[in-house]
């Protein structure tokens, strides 16, 4: 038997419009954030889908996309599980600062580091920083993380180690049960379910950039292994040219 599931990343966010360091801080989407989450869910509608289900982190740019997407689609009485583990990778002390000025200041092959390196995290977020209490005491954390698990940073290999528990022991048996997911998310917890499920090198990821707003489909055999992987719904010029621009957030200018 073979499994689809589509996922997305949200549309484009106040702060990526602005080119600063997100993570964990609750940006809105931008206009144009909206406008990718009805074009994501127009052509989920194109397509056909029907969504049994849907998984969202609990940051509001993931969840408005979401939202616009299951309006789109008319299909907004579908049960949707919200969780930290498919949140942003929290950027540490990077977090709000403009990702060409730290470019400008620390040189672009630090900053491509501190984007896509697997292992090496930004510098952590301290208590003295400015939105350090906006995070750590906002109250959709009370469930969880717990304290001991809070991130003040991640690399994506820490992004992958609190995503994939979700992974494998939610998503992986409703997909198994033969339920059709919808998972919108962000960049970097996306690109960590991209690279378990494609059994990526770390050097290879380091390469992938994921779109805002264009919903993509995997198809998986009954071991999860891909059949098909990461095919966008969208033409190929538009995907690539999505790609690079974010690839290109962390050039000095
Ligand atoms: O700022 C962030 O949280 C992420 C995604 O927007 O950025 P990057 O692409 O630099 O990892």
């Amino acid at each position: 038997m073979v499994h689809k599931i589509v996922m997305v990343r949200h549309g484009e966010s106040t702060w990526n419009q602005e080119n600063r360091f997100c993570g964990w801080f609750d940006a809105d989407l931008s206009e144009k954030g909206v406008q990718e989450a009805h074009a994501a869910g127009k052509a989920l509608k194109e397509a056909g889908y029907k969504f049994d289900l849907a998984h969202t982190s609990v940051l509001k740019r993931a969840q408005n996309t979401l939202d616009v997407i299951l309006e789109e689609i008319a299909q907004t009485n579908i049960p949707v599980e919200k969780t930290w583990r498919l949140n942003e990778r929290h950027y540490g002390a990077l977090t709000g600062l403009n990702k060409a000025e730290t470019a400008a200041k620390h040189g672009e092959e630090q900053v491509k580091i501190w984007r896509r390196s697997f292992d090496i995290p930004p510098p952590p977020m301290e208590e003295s920083h400015p939105y350090y209490k906006i995070i750590v005491e906002d109250p959709r954390y009370k469930d969880g993380p717990s304290i001991a698990e809070f991130p003040m940073f991640e690399s994506l290999k820490l992004t992958i180690e609190r995503t994939l528990p979700y992974w494998n022991d939610v998503i992986v048996p409703q997909i198994k049960q033969g339920k059709m997911m919808l998972v919108a998310a962000h960049g970097n917890s996306l690109r960590g379910i991209v690279k378990h499920l494609d059994q990526m090198t770390d050097e290879a990821i380091m390469q992938l950039n994921l779109p805002t707003g264009i919903p993509f489909v995997y198809e998986l055999d009954e071991n999860m292994h891909p059949l098909k992987s990461m095919q966008f719904l969208g033409d190929e010029e538009t995907v690539r040219k999505a790609m690079e621009a974010v690839a290109a957030q962390g050039k000095a200018k």
